[in-house]
């Protein structure tokens, strides 16, 4: 057996396997975008084959463009998008549907009823979550209400739920474990994350039997072997952890204090506030960072729907610009005296607002207002939202004083110099961009690597993280303060209750 680590990031929009040498620099990589189903306003589901055709492929891809064998693999490190709920036939494998992914919002009423009931209270005090259909559990229970059948299977031992990372790891040890890590089950609406089980009286108010959970292990733990037939040797798999969880691993966020955001389809900011899970005033999400040995560090969440995403939508909705890049070289020759926000509701606002119904909105329009003001007007809005998660965390959290906070930041976003120095500015902070920027990919390596003893420890590894650029705030005071007063406002004046 060799050295090498393959990671395989499962993400919402794309699947991407890594292959990371010892000395944790990328020999080979593959990627493959795959289907989204839209079957109604608000669903958004995804095939399971898909998913598991593009797992298998890239890997093989990445494999084959480090130029090395299976057999010089380690380990395996699996990351994930989290949420989304897969049900499958214990018997064939077969998928039990289609996945349904963390953006659907069909489980609004079934939220809305529990809330009615009574019921958020307590799922917020043990999952550190809220009634929202962002989660696994409400679309876990729509499921089963809605087939027939399936609750009883479930119930029988025949059907078993998992996320992502559960499903692959199911398929790729050829149906030998169902298992996930702490991570993702705090995702779910159904586990305690402060007593590290699945939680029997959550599960009784959704009616979802524990005979189809599977079990819980640490991050990095013994997840099973994927089988010779796949890639041509048993390969083990020692990491998993959901993707947001690992690009703070990734990003070595392992000191309390310590906080990175991720800007790609959207951006997800987790602040490590140790062993303490910090319950919210602030509609934050606490959550679980990671656990290892079995010790748990948990974090607290801002999770933003819309970032990258938002990008995108001047290129293909309103096409006015041609790539991604283009939109920093328009926000850098907008007019300076035009204060144009554009609150990205698309699909509602995420945290600290949390308003489903809510919908985009642009201020400020002049005669003079052309591309660049609104390309510069996307690019702040990201910021905007940032600090609002930011300012969030600190009151929840009042030792992350805003003094001292760095951000760490990855993601496709990050590679906009203009964006970077707008976050910094707008959050009076300065924010640190890595060399590497697969950080998701690379926090998974580091939980295969570590466990299998060819990566170093943690503290060993967080030496290793290496800055590219540090963006330290260059705005004059008064401005800063204008132009967020001028965001609180637009903020205000989308949000559907008003
Ligand atoms: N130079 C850039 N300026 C602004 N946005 C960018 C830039 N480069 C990439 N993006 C945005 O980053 C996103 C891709 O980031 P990535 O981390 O690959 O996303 P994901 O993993 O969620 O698919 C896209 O939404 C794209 O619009
Ligand atoms: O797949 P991504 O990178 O868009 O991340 C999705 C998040 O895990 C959703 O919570």
């Amino acid at each position: 057996m060799g050295d090498y680590i393959l990671a395989i990031d499962q993400g919402t929009t794309s699947t991407r396997a890594i292959v990371f040498a010892k000395d944790q620099t990328i020999a080979g990589i593959d990627q493959q975008e795959f289907a989204q189903h839209f079957p109604k306003s608000g669903w958004v589901e995804h095939n399971l084959e898909d998913i598991w055709r593009t797992v298998v492929e890239t890997c093989k891809g990445a494999i084959a463009d480090a130029g090395i064998a299976a057999s010089d693999i380690a380990a395996i490190g699996i990351t994930n998008q989290r949420e989304t709920v897969a049900l499958w036939d214990r018997a064939t494998g077969e998928p039990a549907g289609k996945a349904i992914v963390w953006q659907d919002r069909r489980t609004s009423a079934i939220c809305d009823a529990l809330k009615a009931d009574g019921h958020e209270a307590l799922f917020t005090e043990r999952t550190g979550l809220l009634l929202d259909p962002y989660f696994s559990g409400t679309k876990v229970k729509w499921m089963l209400d809605e087939v027939d059948g399936l609750r009883a299977r479930s119930k029988a031992g025949e059907i078993a739920f998992g996320t992502i990372d559960t499903f692959v790891i199911w398929r790729l040890t050829g149906g030998a474990r169902h298992v996930t890590d702490a991570t993702n089950a705090a995702r779910t609406l159904m586990y305690n994350i402060r007593e590290n089980r699945w939680d029997d009286e959550l599960l009784s108010i959704l009616d979802v039997p524990a005979a189809m959970l599977p079990e819980v292990l640490d991050c990095a733990a013994d997840f099973g072997t994927a089988k010779a037939d796949i890639f041509g040797a048993e390969i083990p798999i020692y990491g998993v952890a959901g993707d947001q969880q690992a690009a703070t691993i990734g990003n070595a966020c392992f000191q309390p204090g310590m906080l990175k955001s991720t800007y790609g389809t959207g951006c997800f900011a987790l602040l490590n506030t140790g062993e303490d899970a910090v319950a919210s005033q602030n509609r934050l999400l606490t959550t679980i960072a990671y656990r290892l040995d079995g010790k748990t560090i948990y974090a607290l969440e801002g999770s933003i729907f819309m970032a990258g995403a938002t990008v995108q939508w001047l290129r293909d909705g309103l096409k006015i610009i041609d790539t991604a890049a283009r939109s920093g070289e328009m926000a850098d020759a907008a007019d300076p005296e035009q204060d144009v926000y554009l609150v990205p509701a698309f699909v509602g606002l995420g945290a600290p607002h949390w308003d489903a119904e809510a919908r985009g909105a642009m201020f400020g329009l002049t005669r003079a207002t052309g591309p660049n003001e609104i390309a510069k007007a996307t690019l702040e809005a990201v910021c905007y939202q940032t600090r609002d998660l930011l300012e969030a965390m600190h009151k929840d959290w009042p030792e992350a004083s805003g003094a001292e906070t760095t951000l760490r930041v990855d993601g496709g976003m990050v590679a906009s110099d203009w964006t970077m120095q707008r976050l910094a500015d707008l959050l009076d902070a300065p924010v640190d961009r890595p060399t590497v920027l697969e950080t998701t990919a690379l926090g998974a390596a580091w939980l295969a690597g570590s466990r299998a003893g060819v990566w170093p420890d943690r503290d060993g590894f967080a030496a290793t993280w290496a800055r590219d650029r540090r963006f330290e705030p260059q705005m004059d005071a008064d401005e800063r303060a204008r132009k967020i007063a001028g965001w609180d406002d637009a903020v205000s004046r989308t949000l559907s209750e008003r």
